[in-house]
């Protein structure tokens, strides 16, 4: 068997698109458009790329797209200052604050900060607290995008057993919490679970966020399986040249195509989702503070 590729790239592009029409249709109905506001702390290269992938989208969908970008040495204070004008900002629906943040910062802190309503990331207690309890509110992005790349070749996840390897607030938490939410069967693993490779092995769906680079193997990996893998491992790559570095997954892809049915490819799979369910959010956000109709995407 040789698994099916799903291709985020392709399904994150589509969601765009459509949000981009949405908006467009939102400003012709109401004279405005959403806003949102990304803050970058430091230098750390991948966090730039990333807040300038954010900014580029959030513009090419149509939307305001604010960037705070404070040095290094920025202290907490004068972060959560930021973050109360951000609050305050009518014209912001939206904040995001880019992690990790520099050491001297609390981040649980900062994202405690962010008003609920406008916490596009979906960090907030509030919003955990909501997901968890099937009561709305905004759902993180990175979770959000795989429960789309899964329904792309499984509509109806329904009675299937799901195990999520990770137990992050960002991903591993509330992507078993999306998970209970579409009917699954779902076990956390993680570092400390007992032979891990024979309860992977269980999964109709398996979900791996651990960031370890190819952690999982293609022997633990039930034949036909859906697996979505989280992880974004830069590796050195001596057969590219010296010093050349490539990007690899929790999941070890080449041997996983054999025994899988359907996988997220690393890159291209679930990180293009992640900024597109990022737009999402905001549109999201911005109906509800606004009071418009919110479209169907
Ligand atoms: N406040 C937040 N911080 C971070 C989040 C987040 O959701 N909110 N997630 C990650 C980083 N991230 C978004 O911020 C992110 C990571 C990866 C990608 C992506 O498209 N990756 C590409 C490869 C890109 C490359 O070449 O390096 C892919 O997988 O195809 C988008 C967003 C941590 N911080």
């Amino acid at each position: 068997m040789t698994a099916t590729l799903i291709d985020g790239k392709a399904i994150a592009e589509n969601l765009r698109a459509r949000i981009g029409a949405s908006v467009a249709a939102l400003r012709a109905e109401h004279g405005d458009t959403p806003g949102l506001a990304v803050v970058l702390v430091g230098d750390n290269p991948a966090s730039q790329v990333y807040v300038r992938s954010k900014a580029r989208q959030t513009a090419e969908a149509g939307m305001r797209s604010i960037e705070h970008k404070l040095p290094a040495e920025t202290t907490q204070e004068e972060l959560l200052a930021l973050v109360a004008r951000l609050n305050a900002d009518p014209q912001v629906d939206g904040i995001l604050v880019q992690l990790p943040l520099p050491a001297q910062i609390d981040a649980d802190r900062v994202i405690e900060a962010i008003d609920p309503a406008k916490d596009v990331d979906g960090f907030h207690p509030i919003n955990a607290g909501r997901l968890a309890t099937g009561t709305g509110g905004l759902v993180p992005c990175t979770p959000l995008g795989c429960v789309t790349l899964l329904k792309s070749v499984r509509p109806d996840l329904a009675g299937l057993e799901a195990v999520v390897v990770g137990r992050s607030n960002i991903v591993g938490k509330p992507m078993a919490l999306l998970l209970i939410a579409e009917s699954c069967t779902v076990t956390v693993a993680h570092s400390r679970t007992r032979d891990l490779a024979a309860v992977c092995r269980r999964a109709d769906i398996l979900v791996a966020a651990v960031g370890r680079p190819e952690m999982v193997k293609a022997d633990w990996i039930k034949p036909g399986a859906i697996v979505i893998d989280v992880g974004i491992n830069r590796v050195a790559a001596p057969e590219l040249g010296e010093g050349k570095t490539r990007l690899v997954g929790d999941v070890d892809t080449k041997g996983a195509m054999a025994t899988a049915g359907a996988i997220t490819p690393v890159p291209g799979g679930v990180g293009p989702m992640t900024i597109a369910c990022l737009l999402a959010n905001t549109l999201t956000a911005a109906c509800a503070r606004r009071g418009w109709a919110a479209p169907a995407l």
